[in-house]
């Protein structure tokens, strides 16, 4: 999951209160592509937004609605999830206030396992302490295992990251973005008054980096702590299909290049899990990519620049060094294409998996899905030369990966299930794939390291 750290009228407290706001525009507006409202990225200048004489500013209606319904067709809502209504047998859980565009509620609604109880680990394993030079963070109190779940948590709030605002005449870029934020601030102001007070406290109590511009105090926690989360808006690309998560927890881990934690988003639960990427050390601190971390230095510094901080790890301190090595991970692939999967590609094939798989340990980028894939791909290469046992472990780190699937027992498809003989077993089965199976996987493969190198930010949710 990538991490989108992006950058008011009162409704009654009850689950279920639908906003029926002429500023926010529903889905049929925005298919008449009226201009969208994005969240500035970074530090917003306060401008004068003193609307033009005449114009009259469209009121905010609410309307209360009984939570047990979807939402309106034509209106954002704001509703609780999971819904205390199904889910009586839980409902002293943690909940999250969310701010839907028109039939995200129905996403969740129409899961056949939705509601699912928040699964917490047995045992805490991390605390909150100050960081010099970052403010606060989370560290390990115990030493934990690549895979090993750290925590999970429901979101406090999740919310549109971009809606569609009305724009008054004559208003310039600049007023217009101040005024978005504005309303914005109202929208996150609702949704904050609908929490319960143990969870107000907790988000009032995060980090807001935007304090001294123009976003006003709630919707600057938001832009400080949300995480992109998309799958709410089927159909729906870009911004306008990604909300926005801000979370108690999982937004207090600070950013690093080469990140010891990835979280995984389960919509059943309305739950993230943030999981170990690597083997942690007791007290070491826990870190999350707030960004795409498979760039140049240059361009991690860039797209850091609007959380207000340099990274100081060392992937960007010797940035010569990293920057070979993250380019060499990039550019994999290149040369295998071509060949054929007879056993000579397959040995040539594990070296060059191998070795990539070191480097991307040694850049510590195991957060990537790329990581999963190469593993994925050493699997496949020993099944297919018939090496059961280097097959089952390298399927025993897949099932460690936060990212992966469940590998398991099928005597028709060519995985493993964990360091097992029936696992050895099922592998033994598979050999009998032909050669041209090998090399269509190959490709896959490949395709998959490349669309997935591109696209790993979304790994997680
Ligand atoms: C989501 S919050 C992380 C938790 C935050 N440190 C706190 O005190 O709650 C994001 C903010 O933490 C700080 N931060 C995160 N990673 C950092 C890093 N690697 N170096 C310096 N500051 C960092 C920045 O101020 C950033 O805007």
């Amino acid at each position: 999951m990538k991490r989108s750290f992006v950058k008011n009228s009162k409704a009654k407290a009850s689950t279920g209160t639908v906003a029926e706001s002429p500023l926010l525009a529903s889905d049929a507006t925005v298919a008449q592509a009226l201009p969208l409202a994005r969240f500035p990225i970074g530090k917003v200048d306060k401008v004068d937004v003193s609307l033009p004489e005449g114009y009259h500013e469209p009121s905010l209606k609410y309307v209360e609605r009984d939570a047990r319904h979807g939402s309106l067709q034509t209106a954002m809502t704001y509703t609780t999830v999971p819904n205390p209504f199904n889910c009586a047998n839980f409902s002293s859980e943690p909940v999250s206030e969310c701010f839907f565009f028109p039939g995200s509620k129905e996403v969740l609604m129409n899961l056949p396992n939705y509601p699912q109880p928040l699964v917490r680990p047995k045992t805490t394993s991390f605390h909150m302490i100050d960081v010099p030079g970052k403010g606060k963070g989370l560290f390990s109190t115990r030493a934990l295992k690549a895979g090993d779940l750290i925590l999970t948590e429901r979101p406090l709030l999740v919310c549109a990251r971009a809606v569609v605002i009305l724009r008054p005449p004559n208003f310039s870029d600049a007023q217009y973005s101040q005024y978005s934020l504005d309303h914005l601030e109202k929208v996150t102001e609702i949704a904050v008054g609908r929490m319960r007070p143990e969870a107000k406290a907790a988000f009032m109590a995060l980090a807001n980096c935007h304090m001294e511009d123009g976003s006003g105090p709630l919707f600057g926690v938001v832009r400080t702590n949300g995480l992109s989360l998309g799958g709410l808006r089927p159909g729906v690309r870009g911004e306008m299909g990604t909300y926005n998560a801000t979370c108690k927890d999982i937004s207090r881990l600070n950013h690093s290049c080469f990140p010891n934690t990835a979280s995984r988003f389960d919509m059943a639960s309305f739950s993230y899990s943030l999981y170990a990427v690597r083997d942690i050390a007791d007290g070491e601190e826990l870190t999350y990519q707030y960004t795409a971390v498979g760039v140049p230095a240059a361009e991690r510094k860039k797209a850091l620049a609007p959380s207000g901080f340099v990274c100081t790890c060392t992937a960007c301190t010797d940035a010569a060094t990293s920057d070979a090595r993250r380019s060499n991970i990039a550019a994999f692939n290149a040369n295998l294409i071509e060949a054929r999967a007879s056993d000579e590609f397959l040995g040539k094939l594990l070296v060059k998996c191998r070795a990539q798989l070191e480097l991307v340990e040694q850049e510590g980028l195991e957060s990537l899905r790329i990581y999963w894939i190469l593993l994925r791909a050493l699997m496949d290469v020993h099944i297919w030369r018939g090496q059961a046992k280097d097959a089952s472990a390298y399927a025993g780190k897949l099932n460690k990966m936060p990212t992966s699937s469940r590998i398991t027992m099928n005597s028709s498809t060519p995985t493993d299930t964990r360091n097992t003989k029936r696992g050895e077993k099922s592998i033994a089965v598979s050999l009998k794939r032909t050669g041209r199976t090998a090399l269509i996987s190959c490709f896959i493969i490949f395709a998959m390291y490349t669309s997935e190198y591109c696209n790993y930010c979304s790994i997680s949710v």
